[in-house]
């Protein structure tokens, strides 16, 4: 079994680039090609003796002879790889098929859940196209459906398992995968496991995927591909496929509906697991039965109990593992997201159709390989998932109908194991559920109570949690509101009653102190209260559920206001609920989960384009980006800016208008508007650096000053000092000449430098202004101060006397 790779580029299938390029190496090349061919020749006659063995064999299949799978025909491959896999005795559901579907009959299978359905209808799909002698360029050879994404994944793995040792290519098509890369690829598939969506996806839009090779035709869980739900996708599939081909349906619970096999253009099909009395009946009832193994129990509890129930149950099952159901994506969300901040001591996961495919499949596998967990599901995960060892399912909201009780439980008690079922019910639910399962089932279901003092509530910390954490809060309404969504759009208004449940209570349960706003429940909710009035207009008023309340103010006070009944001009066709309950449910299942609304259709209201839009924006006559600066004095101050660009504008007014009357964009004259604009910016940005430029040197400047004549100061105190000093410890020098008389020449030398540097930085200083960059002052240098010491004397009166 080949699963496609992206081959590297220029590599030529089954090829491998050689590495050897001398005499010796294209030698053995040769060879080995030589040897290639011939074993190649050789194993085509083996196959074509073996495919001509096992066809002589096909007619003699008796199901009631067949103990283990090496009594079927099989290949060769097939055998092998059903002995690696641990598979020896075939289940009854196997025995049974297996025959008729090799003999290329039509095949409609029936039996319990986890009784080995998918390798009864995989086997013959490999055995078929092996039998053909197909090959990757033949095409797609054998299409199987199924409703949910997992379900398809899970018979892809199984398939890799059970067809290693074949030569076939095999896909998985299914929504939330990349569309591109499957497009490429299909047209080299022999076996397609896919979605009805993503089929037709790719039926309508790749024009590289040809069905017309197709001869073998696989519906798993084929009643909920044939159901409402899923009609439109599967009635257009079915066009697309060749009529002459073979169809194998299976399932847990087996539609029979004459409609639905006409739809699937079935030739006297073999049923298998249908009682005689069942077959091809007009009624669309299932043929139902569930593992002898499963204990299914229930109890009853109303609604806003449901939670402290659930956490109790966890609490007390630490070491098992469980599978909750919900009714919505929303639901299981939240209740992942809180009682994982409550942290039960198990681990948790969720799995819903509003999660990315990856990390859908990533939770598929973590439950697979855990043994102690709890996971929050919708009915993505009902149907035909086979996850090993699940203790409990616990049924939190009411399945919609008996067959799907019977898939959710069946993801317990699978293939001979044991396993347990708790359904919860409300009190307005349990008469009519538990009335269909034992007329349908022919069982009774145990009626448990719950010990109240078991159960522990976790509403306190749930409220505390929520009031921490907005976003919490912001699931708990969507879960509280998609519940509610989910029973009022329910087919079976009997089984489920919106109005019968409290919803102040509920939202409490949840840890909402206010309970959300149920738009869509209020019509509902006014137009039963209508009905009760007119039949009891003489009599006393009725009741209304508390949540309502605060809405009813028209009615609380009839004196006071009156509504006259209108007859209200109702736009469009009226809503049919129970497609529109299909559809969510395949949307959910399949796609991305996301729930149809419900919403009257309304006329075709008129189309308001971004054109109109702005023409009447155009029309007010706005100036937008429009600044106004006041004074002190509340005076309008004129904006520089706006003075100038209104400038610039009136250069280019006339040509402007013209262009506006044209009613186009002038680009040239634009981008001159621009350029000017941005010269202006640029100059005024220079203009303010130099003023702030020069704003420092100034400040600098004076510092210097003060600088400068404070060391002046300081120096003519400490020569003071020191001349005061010297004349303390002097002896008489008046006799000696005048050394500023001799040393004049000297020092003249010394000012005249001096005064030259001043000069020279003073220049500096004016080219600063020229230059932006350099904002230091340029430090003056300090005098030269003479100053005569007790010792220089000495030395020059000995040098006179030397002299
Ligand atoms: N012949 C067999 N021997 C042993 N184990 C088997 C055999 N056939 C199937 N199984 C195992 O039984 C389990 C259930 O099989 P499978 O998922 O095909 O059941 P199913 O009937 O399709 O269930 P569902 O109705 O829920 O879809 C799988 O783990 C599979 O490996």
């Amino acid at each position: 079994m080949q699963k496609h790779k992206p081959k590297a580029a220029g590599q030529k299938p089954g090829l491998r680039p050689s590495k050897q390029v001398g005499k010796v190496g294209k030698q053995q090349q040769k060879f080995k090609q030589k040897r290639s061919k011939e074993f190649a020749i050789s194993k085509l006659a083996v196959t074509d003796a073996e495919i001509e063995e096992l066809r002589a064999k096909y007619d003699s299949i008796d199901a009631s002879s067949i103990k283990t799978f090496s009594d079927f025909p099989f290949s060769q491959k097939t055998k092998r790889a059903l002995t690696e896999c641990k598979y020896t005795t075939p289940t009854e559901v196997q025995r049974q098929s297996i025959g008729p579907a090799l003999q290329g009959k039509d095949v409609l299978g029936a039996a319990i859940t986890g009784s080995g359905k998918t390798l009864a209808f995989l086997l013959p799909v490999l055995e078929h196209l092996y039998m053909q002698k197909w090959s990757r360029s033949d095409g797609v050879g054998a299409i199987i459906i199924s409703p949910t994404r997992e379900l398809a994944y899970q018979i892809f793995e199984t398939l890799k398992k059970v067809g290693k040792h074949h030569d076939f290519s095999a896909g998985l098509i299914i929504g939330g995968k990349n569309l591109k890369f499957e497009r490429t690829r299909m047209d080299q598939c022999n076996i397609l496991i896919c979605t009805p969506g993503r089929l037709l996806q790719h039926m309508d839009e790749n024009p590289l995927f040809n069905t017309t090779t197709m001869e073998l035709l696989v519906l798993d869980e084929a009643d909920r591909c044939l159901d409402m739900g899923f009609e439109k996708a599967l009635n257009s599939i079915l066009e697309n496929f060749p009529p002459q081909r073979q169809t194998l349906l299976f399932s847990a619970t087996q539609t029979n509906s004459l409609e639905d096999l006409a739809r699937l253009n079935l030739k006297e099909p073999v049923y298998v697991g249908y009682e005689q009395t069942s077959k091809a009946s007009t009624s669309s009832k299932a043929l139902l039965a569930l593992p002898e193994l499963l204990q299914q129990s229930y109890v009853v509890l109303p609604l806003e109990e449901k939670i402290t129930m659930l956490w109790s149950f966890i609490k007390n099952h630490l070491k098992q593992k469980i599978i909750v159901f919900v009714a919505s994506c929303k639901q299981a969300k939240y209740l992942y997201e809180i009682f994982c901040k409550l942290r039960p001591g198990v681990g948790l996961l969720a799995l819903y159709g509003t999660l990315h495919q990856d990390r859908r499949i990533a939770i598929y596998e973590d439950f697979l390989r855990k043994s102690h967990v709890v996971m929050f599901a919708t009915d993505v995960a009902s149907r035909g998932l086979d996850f090993p060892a699940v203790n409990w399912v616990l049924q939190l909201d009411c399945p919609e109908d008996v067959a799907q009780y019977i898939h959710r439980a069946g993801r317990s008690a699978r293939n001979k194991t044991r396993g347990e079922c708790l359904l919860v019910l409300t009190p307005s639910e349990e008469k009519h559920m538990i009335e269909a399962l034992q007329e349908q089932l022919q069982l009774e279901i145990r009626n448990v109570q719950i010990d109240p003092k078991k159960l522990f509530s976790p509403r306190v910390k749930i409220e505390a949690f929520l009031a921490q954490f907005p976003e919490l809060r912001a699931s708990a309404q969507r879960a509280f509101l998609s519940y509610l969504k989910s029973v009022f759009l329910m087919r079976n208004k009997r089984l489920f009653d919106v109005n019968s449940l409290n919803l102040d209570a509920y939202a409490q349960s949840l840890g909402l102190a206010v309970t959300p706003r149920v738009p869509f429940i209020r019509p509902l909710w006014l137009q039963k209260k209508q009905e009760q009035q007119l039949q009891q207009k003489n009599q006393s008023k009725p009741g209304q559920p508390a949540n309502f309340a605060d809405e009813s103010d028209a009615d609380g006070d009839d004196d006071f206001i009156k509504i006259k009944r209108r007859d209200h001009d109702v736009e469009g066709a009226p809503v049919d609920l129970a497609a529109l309950d299909a559809t969510r449910r395949a949307s959910e299942e399949e796609t991305d989960g996301e729930q149809v609304p419900l919403v009257v259709p309304k006329r075709e209201a008129k189309l308001v384009t971004k054109a109109a839009l702005a023409k009447k924006a155009l029309k007010k006559q706005l100036q937008v980006n429009s600044k106004l600066k006041f004074d002190e004095q509340g005076e309008t101050l004129a904006d520089e800016r706006n003075q100038m660009k209104a400038l610039l504008t009136t250069n280019k007014g006339n040509n402007r208008r013209q262009q506006d009357d044209d009613g186009g964009i002038n680009l040239l004259l634009s981008k001159a508007l621009l350029n000017e604009e941005d010269q202006y910016d640029k100059q005024r940005f220079r203009e303010l650096v130099k003023k702030r430029h020069k704003l420092q040197r100034e400040k600098l400047r004076k510092k210097a000053e003060e600088q400068q004549s404070d060391d002046e100061d300081e120096a003519e105190e400490e020569h003071d000092q020191a001349v005061d000093s010297d004349s303390e410890n002097s002896v008489d020098l008046s006799w000696l000449p005048d050394p500023d008389k001799i040393y004049n020449k000297k020092q003249s030398g010394v000012e005249q430098q001096q005064s030259a540097d001043e000069s020279q930085s003073g220049e500096d200083d004016d080219s600063d202004d020229e230059d932006d960059t350099d904002d230091q002052p340029v430090p003056k240098k300090p005098r030269i101060t003479q100053r005569l010491t007790l010792l220089d004397t000495e030395a020059i009166a000995a040098n006179l006397l030397a002299s």
